[in-house]
């Protein structure tokens, strides 16, 4: 991965921007000049199965392409992970790829929790596509609360078999992605019986549906889900079980076993079971870094398109971008940008060092992975929705059109909060840790995300005007919650509550002190990475990085101003110095605004939308994206004469 300064120069030089990106060595012509995989009619216009069938049908020429490269020795993961994120993936398919699954879930799983033999067995027909998976764990009763999922794998150790059933309705799979009518095996996780007892949760190998003649096997119930408010093409779909049998080997027992006679054999750790959720939490802070920084390409770019109202009233209507209430709703979401991406790089690299160390059998980092990785996929899915909303109403009635692709970004992103982890929860289990290391204090000192609950609670944080100082606060404020709730939870105990209820009427505050910690890790990595790059690039783009880093710091401190008055020596005289920091900020990234959102290098197709084109024609796309509607194709439709006429007569 070799980072290289991109400059990207717009029309003038005060507009000039420099952004530091990581190439990849990714062809994306390969894909966007396909004209396959470009949609003859738009999406918007065709029925619920039309989209599906669509695309199925671009979903398999996208992975053959991906296949195509990787014979030719021309990338491996890092083309998928192109074609599967929220750049080229969903502009080639932005209403979901029903095969996704199989490539983010059903792969990673029989890697992680198969041992060498199975793996031998199911990867390379799954890397050749010779069977398509997806991985059904929610059930419709049971999402979170995975312990208790209904599905039942019990063993018949006279024919060395898994019986899988499903006693209820609520027991049915729900939801997972490609299970309607994509996938023909699924990971498929049940509570596993033998001998009598019952030994929690654990993931098997299932066929779903004839390889030849995709019919559904015997026993085996299954469809789709229906619409939901986005990703209408992902054929979420439902599985219901009539005592399924499976060979004994299709339970993947990397961790643990059943034996022929039925003897369980434990897992080194349950929380092994998790692994794969760990994985996806991981590569969605990506994702939720290139979704919003796809929303704000295209808001900044309108912005400095459309011209409305008035500054002063003898001057002629300015761009949008002028008016310091849109460059509120846009820069700092451009800073965000900066700021998941460089987490998400941390991150992955923290993932994978730690699932190294997972593979040697050592699990002391797992806790704070899993704690971390809950942590930054909560906190960067909830900012980049709640961001691309923001974004989507700062271009006020065109954002709220289709053409705009803002709905559909909205759509995608807004369900990253609540797949693989609903975000409340995770920052609960983030907060479960921190109370954790909270009250047993001598291990804070090793975690690196976590070493300065150390000393932050007693260190004297006096205000000025640095990305310092706001680091400083933001970690005492952290230290400040945990420690808060943490007495609230044993002040609880004391007076008769059980643990459990304790921390139930504590969480409010556990989820607030769990989300402060994970603002903390962000604006630190953010901190890290411009140090680190300033002395390595020009001292213009130095210059850029500095701001956007400042931006990011001073909003998220001003989101914390009740916390930071109750935990930290800061003043209302101090908020206010804050908020001109801000303000002077939004200024001097202006000049500046168009030139960094070009440097995210998305290229029109990638944006497929009217208002976010490179040329900037914005009323010309509008009017032409709105001849496709079919009701165009002719002046009068066929309504007039069946209803309104009638109806306008009848009341004359
Ligand atoms: C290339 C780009 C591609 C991107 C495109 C992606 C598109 C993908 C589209 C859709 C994919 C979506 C797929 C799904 O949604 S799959 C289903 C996801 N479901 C979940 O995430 C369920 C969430 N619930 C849970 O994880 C658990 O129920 C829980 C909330 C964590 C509670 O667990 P539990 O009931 O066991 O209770 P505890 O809190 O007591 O936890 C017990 C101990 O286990 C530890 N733990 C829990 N989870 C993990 C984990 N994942 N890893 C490691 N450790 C874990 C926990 O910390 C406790 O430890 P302790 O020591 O404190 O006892
Ligand atoms: C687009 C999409 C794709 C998906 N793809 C897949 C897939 O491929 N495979 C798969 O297995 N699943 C998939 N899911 C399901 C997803 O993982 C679940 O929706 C998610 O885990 C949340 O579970 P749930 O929907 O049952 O909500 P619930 O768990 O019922 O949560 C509902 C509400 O209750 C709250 N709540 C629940 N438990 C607690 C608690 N302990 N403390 C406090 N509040 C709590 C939650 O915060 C939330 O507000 C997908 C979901 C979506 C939306």
């Amino acid at each position: 991965m070799s980072a290289k300064v991109v400059v990207s120069k717009r029309r003038n030089v005060n507009r000039q921007a420099i952004f530091l990106i990581t190439l990849w060595p990714f062809p994306e012509d390969f894909f966007l000049s396909d004209p396959e995989l470009k949609s003859k009619v738009p999406l918007e216009y065709l029925s619920h199965k039309e989209k599906y069938e669509e695309a199925v049908r671009k979903a398999c020429l996208l992975f053959r392409k991906v296949i195509q490269l990787q014979n030719e020795g021309k990338g491996g993961m890092d083309n998928f992970r192109e074609v599967l994120g929220g750049q080229l993936g969903s502009a080639i398919l932005p209403d979901g790829n029903p095969i996704t699954l199989h490539y983010v879930m059903f792969i990673p799983t029989l890697m992680g929790q198969g041992t060498i033999e199975q793996q031998a067995e199911w990867i390379q027909k799954a890397w050749n596509c010779d069977i398509i998976g997806t991985y059904a764990q929610t059930e419709l009763g049971h999402g979170t609360f995975i312990r208790g999922l209904e599905t039942v794998a019990k063993y018949d150790p006279k024919t060395e078999e898994f019986v899988l059933h499903s006693p209820t309705l609520t027991a049915y799979k729900w939801w997972p992605g490609g299970l309607g009518h994509s996938a023909n095996y699924a990971v498929v996780v049940a509570q596993l019986y033998t001998q009598g007892k019952c030994h929690g949760i654990h993931p098997f190998v299932v066929q779903l549906r004839d390889e030849e003649t995709h019919e559904p096997l015997p026993g085996i119930k299954i469809g789709e889900i229906g619409c939901k408010l986005g990703m209408n093409s992902t054929n979420n779909g439902y599985l219901g079980f009539d005592n399924v049998r499976i060979p004994r080997n299709y339970m993947l027992m990397k961790n643990s076993q059943v034996l022929p006679d039925g003897t369980y054999v434990k897992s080194p750790s349950s929380k092994l079971t998790y692994g794969t959720m760990i994985f996806v939490r991981v590569v969605l802070v990506q994702d939720a870094a290139t979704y919003l920084k796809k929303a704000s390409i295209i808001a900044t770019r309108y912005s400095a398109i459309r011209h409305q109202s008035q500054i002063k009233p003898d001057q002629p209507e300015p761009q949008i971008l002028d008016y310091v209430t849109q460059q509120y709703k846009l820069f700092p979401n451009i800073a965000s940008c900066f700021a998941f991406q460089y987490a998400a790089t941390w991150l992955w690299d923290t993932y994978n060092n730690i699932t190294e160390e997972l593979e040697t059998g050592q699990l002391d980092n797992l806790p704070e992975l899993h704690a971390t990785a809950c942590v930054l996929k909560a906190v960067s899915t909830a900012d980049a929705a709640q961001g691309v909303e923001m974004l989507r109403l700062a271009c006020g009635g065109h954002g709220y059109m289709t053409a705009s692709n803002l709905p559909s970004t909205y759509g995608l992103v807004t369900a990253m909060c609540t797949y693989e982890g609903e975000n409340t929860v995770l920052l609960l289990q983030t907060a479960r840790f921190l109370v954790k290391m909270w009250q047993n204090k001598t291990n804070v000192y090793k975690l690196p995300t976590m070493k300065y609950l150390a000393t932050a609670l007693n260190r004297a944080t006096p205000f000025e005007k640095s990305v310092e100082w706001v680091i400083a606060a933001l970690q005492k404020t952290a230290a400040g919650k945990i420690d808060l709730a943490n007495r609230h939870l044993n002040e609880r105990v004391a007076k008769g509550q059980s643990y459990e209820d304790a921390w139930n009427n504590t969480s409010i505050e556990l989820v607030s002190a769990a989300e402060v910690h994970g603002r903390t890790i962000i604006v630190e990595q953010f901190y890290n990475t411009v140090q680190g790059y300033k002395s390595r690039v020009s001292k213009e783009l130095g210059t850029v990085l500095e701001q956007l880093l400042q931006l990011y710091a001073v909003n998220a401190a001003l989101r914390c101003t009740g916390d930071f008055l109750r935990f930290t020596e800061v003043l209302g005289k101090d908020i206010t110095v804050l908020q001109t920091w801000l303000e002077e900020l939004l200024s001097q990234i202006r000049p500046n605004a168009v030139g960094l959102v070009d440097s995210f290098d998305m290229r029109d197709e990638i944006l497929s939308s009217a208002l976010g084109c490179y040329d900037g024609n914005v009323y010309e796309r509008l009017f032409n994206e709105a001849q496709k509607s079919p009701l165009n194709a002719e002046p009068v439709n066929k309504s007039y004469n069946l209803y309104l006429k009638p109806f306008i007569k009848a009341q004359l």
